[in-house]
This record gives structure tokens, C-alpha cells and sequence, in this order.
């Protein structure tokens, strides 16, 4: 049977915060939900609700117009709800076909028949278009196949309602693509589909119907997504006019800054020649896989240099000695942000300011303390980082903000002339992203060389005044704004 889902009144609290305040919405069978907002803005929790992790302070959830209460992530499982969190729930020293049937093994004569387990197991993947060996371990696959193993679970496991929470955010390009085909082909077999992301194009492509939520409240539901402007989407979003999202302003380039001659490490064949002029912003762009962050990290000195040079200004860099690059003025603000930087236990000004806080070390305490306070403040509000103040440990914080706190501690080094940004607005609003635009632009009009990674297309080219694009770890090609078309960067992306 299809099933139908309705949030009726549906509230919930942490201590300070209200993440959810009675929210109401329909998604129907056969159909895929968009949510949208703000990070914070309560979507992430309300998908907790629905999979049984978190219970509502307030309000109902109904499948089917009956009432649910559900006690545990089992109870959501019984009921045909199927929840693919952002952090994927498996465990990797197990099989595919052992993930996919924990605790379901088919038996015979009492024992477990791994042969119809496995051919089970097959013959779904096979159904739902997905090309994985069984026998293989989840550690040895990708972000992508652990995703794809999480879909055939939740599919053998009858789930009629599925929801996704960012899924494409670790994902490349062409994996993306499989992606959006089998939550297509789920919807075309009746499932009722949710699915939270900050990418619009995604969410245009792909939902049928779309609620907006706003510091815990749903601003709207539109029923036809691909009816509502873009405009009328980011407004209900943020709650204000945003027509430019990259707001661009070319800006006089100054002379070349950064010069990488044959730089190459252990993965790359050749080596790589670009370079940088002052106040420049120059978009890399590439699949997953292209050697972007590599080389990025070969620049920035943390992984090791095997032939090729750096120079800033017409010294050279010292190679594979991050200490020696930032005392250089490079900088790197990495793509894993969460895993390398995030101090967990710290609050939102500590995990602001701890790299700031070695420019600061001859100022006194109490001036310090105001002047960290101050940098915080800026931030908080600059990139809109929900939070109830900046003392609040960074780990209650939900994931987009998180980023954008990690982020304002690279943003917030003055002292730079090289900041490299490997893909700066993963998983943040659209409204931070137009901040985040914003402050490159005025970093860069400083004179420094500002160099970002980005899988996002739009983005590299809304933002950027040269593309180079990158292909099996060697760049294939530079384009100026004016020649960067989608078109003209993909095929340098993508060409055989
Ligand atoms: N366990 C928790 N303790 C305290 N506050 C929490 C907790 N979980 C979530 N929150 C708060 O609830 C609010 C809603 O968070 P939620 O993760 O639902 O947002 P979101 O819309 O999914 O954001 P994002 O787009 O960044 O993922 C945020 O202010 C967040 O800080």
C-alpha cells in the first residue's frame, strides 16, 4: 500500500532552543517532498522525528491518517519509514548483503542461508539499478555505494516513506546522477519521498512539492515546486530580497602573487603550472576525484611534494611544512572541515578564534577576551550562524552552522595573501553562501590571491574571475569569466 504522511502540530525543544514549533505539512505517495531553510532552521530534526530517533515535544505524525508514537528508530522501521541521515548508519567491517539484511537473514533448517541471503540481496540491486558486489566489505567502498547499500536496505525493508538528509553533500558528480535516477524510478513505485538539500537546481530537478522552514516554523508549502520562482523560494527562505546570490564586482588584478610551477606529489603523473595574480579569485573546478584538494594540499604543504616549486611574491615556499606555509601567508581551509577542525567540547567563539589567537598573544587578557568576543559577534551574525549565543558548544549546533563556524576561522585571518577555500559553502544556506560571497570579494580586494575548490558549477562561475578546470590530476584547461560557460567547463571536465 502507498503510503501517505502527515505532520500535524509537530514541536520540539533542547534546552534554550526551539528547534521545531508546530509544524504541520502533507507529503503524498508517489512523490518527492522538498524541505528547505535556513541551517537551523529545524529540518534535520524533524527527520529524527520521523525515523524514531528523537519523540515530538508536541503535535503528531500520521501515516495512512493513523497516529504513530514511535520509541526507537525500529518502531519508525516497522511502521515503513526509512530515514538516510547525513551520517550514514552502517557497520564496515560487515558485507553489503550483511548490512542490507542485519537481523532479516533468511534461515533454513534452522540455519542462515547465506546462498538466498546473497541472491536476495542481488536480485534488488539488480532491480533498483545499482551495480555492487555483495560479498564486498562497506569499508571498501565509497560514500556513494554506502548510500546505495542504505536504499536497497530501506527498500527491502518495505519501506514506503524514505527520507534523505542532504544525500548529494559527499557526492561527485556522476554519482549524484545515480542517485537522483533511483529516487526517481522510488518515486515512479509509489514511495512517498522526502529529501532536504541547500542545492535549488537538485531540489528544482527533483521534487514534485516543497515546504519552507524558517527558525522552526514552516513559512510555506508549495504543491507544484516547479511553479515558485527562485526568487520567491530564497525569500521565503531567508525572509529577505536576495536577487544576486554572488553579488560579483570585478576589481583591478594586480601583478602575479602566486606562481606553482610542476608542483606534483605521489598521485599525480605530471606536475601543475598555474598562477595567481593579486586581488584574483580563481574557481578550480572538477569531478570528485580530479586531484583539486590534492593539489591544494601538495600547495599548502601537507602532503609531500616530489618535484616543482612555489613561490609567493618571489620566494619560495618551503615544501611539505604547513607551518611554513602559513608564516608564508597561505592558508587552506580544508574540505573536511568537521573532521579536521572541529573542536567539540569548545564553544562557538573558542572554535571562531583559536587561529586567530596566536596575532593576539601580546595583547593583554581582558582586551583579548573583548576583542575575541567582538570577532565572534561579527561572524555570528555576518554568516547568520544560529546559535543561542557565542558561549553555546559548537557540538549542539546543527551541521550547516557548524560549517559556517569552522569556516568564519579561516575568514577571519587577516594576515593572509594566498586563502584557499576547498568547497567553502558545502552543506550551508543560501543565505550565508551571498555572505560568503561577499566577504572573498572583499578579501581578494585586499590584494590576496583567493583560490576555491567547488564541485558546484554555479558557484564556480558566479564567483570566480579565471576557471581552471582539473582531469585525472592534471589541469586541462583555463578559462577566463568571460569564455566560462557550464557548457565550456564541463566538456574540459568531462572530455575523454
Ligand atoms: N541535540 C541538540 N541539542 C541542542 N540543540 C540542538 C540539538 N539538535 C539540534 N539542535 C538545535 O535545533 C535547531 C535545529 O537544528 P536542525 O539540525 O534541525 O537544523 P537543520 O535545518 O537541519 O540545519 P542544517 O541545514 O544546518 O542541517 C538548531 O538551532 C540546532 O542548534
Amino acid at each position: 500500500m502507498t503510503a501517505y504522511l502527515q505532520f500535524d502540530q509537530v514541536s520540539k525543544h533542547f534546552s534554550g532552543v526551539r528547534a521545531l514549533a508546530g509544524v504541520s505539512f502533507d507529503a503524498h505517495a508517489g512523490t518527492v517532498h522538498g524541505l528547505l531553510g535556513e541551517n537551523g532552521a529545524g529540518k534535520s530534526t524533524l527527520l529524527k522525528i520521523l525515523g524514531g530517533q528523537y519523540r515530538p515535544d508536541g503535535g503528531r505524525l500520521l501515516v495512512n491518517s493513523v497516529p504513530c508514537q514511535f520509541n526507537s528508530a525500529a518502531d519508525a522501521i516497522r511502521a515503513g519509514i526509512a530515514v538516510i541521515h547525513q551520517e550514514l548508519q552502517y557497520v564496515p567491517e560487515l558485507t553489503v548483503t550483511e548490512n542490507i539484511l542485519m537481523g532479516r537473514f533468511p534461515a533454513r533448517f534452522g540455519l542462515i542461508d547465506r546462498n538466498k541471503a546473497r541472491r536476495m540481496v542481488l536480485q534488488r540491486l539488480s532491480e533498483i539499478g545499482v551495480d555492487l558486489d555483495p560479498d564486498a566489505r562497506l569499508s571498501h567502498l565509497s560514500i556513494a555505494q554506502r548510500q546505495m547499500v542504505e536504499i536497497c536496505k530501506a527498500v527491502m525493508q518495505n519501506a514506503q516513506i524514505i527520507a534523505f538528509d542532504e544525500p548529494t553533500s559527499s557526492l561527485s558528480y556522476t554519482e549524484s546522477e545515480i542517485l537522483f535516477r533511483l529516487v526517481r524510478e522510488l518515486r515512479s513505485t509509489g514511495h512517498t519521498l522526502i529529501y532536504i538539500s541547500h542545492r535549488l537546481e537538485e531540489l528544482y530537478s527533483l521534487c514534485d512539492a516543497c515546504t519552507i522552514f524558517r527558525d522552526g516554523r514552516k513559512i510555506v508549502t508549495h504543491p507544484v515546486m516547479a511553479q515558485v520562482p527562485r526568487e520567491t523560494l530564497i525569500h521565503d527562505m531567508v525572509g529577505r530580497e536576495l536577487s544576486d546570490i554572488y553579488g560579483y564586482r570585478p576589481r583591478p588584478l594586480g601583478a602575479q602573487r602566486l606562481q606553482v610551477r610542476g608542483l606534483r606529489g605521489k598521485n599525480d603523473p605530471t606536475g601543475c603550472n598555474f598562477s595567481v595574480r593579486g586581488a584574483e579569485i580563481v574557481g578550480f573546478f572538477g569531478l570528485v576525484g580530479a586531484g583539486r584538494s590534492e593539489l591544494m594540499r601538495l600547495l599548502y604543504g601537507a602532503d609531500r611534494r616530489l618535484a616543482g616549486s612555489v613561490l609567493l611574491d618571489g620566494v619560495p615556499v618551503p615544501a611539505n611544512s604547513p607551518p611554513a606555509a602559513i608564516e608564508a601567508g597561505i592558508l587552506l581551509c580544508p574540505e573536511d572541515r568537521k573532521e579536521q577542525g572541529i573542536l567539540a567540547q569548545a564553544s562557538v567563539a573558542e572554535n571562531i578564534n583559536i587561529s586567530c589567537r596566536r596575532h593576539d598573544l601580546r595583547v593583554g587578557f581582558f582586551l583579548r577576551r573583548n576583542k575575541e568576543a567582538a570577532r565572534a559577534d561579527f561572524f555570528i551574525d555576518r554568516l547568520r550562524i544560529k546559535t543561542p549565543n557565542r558561549d553555546q558548544e559548537i557540538r549542539f549546533l546543527s551541521g550547516g552552522n557548524q560549517q559556517k563556524v569552522i569556516l568564519a576561522r579561516w575568514l577571519a585571518e587577516s594576515t593572509m595573501k594566498v586563502l584557499i577555500l576547498d568547497e567553502p559553502t558545502r552543506g550551508i544556506d543560501v543565505g550565508a553562501k551571498n555572505e560568503i560571497y561577499r566577504i572573498i570579494q572583499e578579501v581578494a580586494e585586499q590584494g590576496c590571491c583567493v583560490i576555491v575548490v567547488s564541485s558546484e558549477l554555479p558557484e564556480v562561475l558566479g564567483i570566480a574571475d579565471r576557471v581552471l578546470v582539473m582531469r585525472n590530476k592534471e589541469i586541462s584547461g583555463v578559462l577566463d569569466r568571460s569564455e566560462a560557460t557550464e557548457t565550456a567547463v564541463l566538456n574540459l571536465a568531462l572530455a575523454a
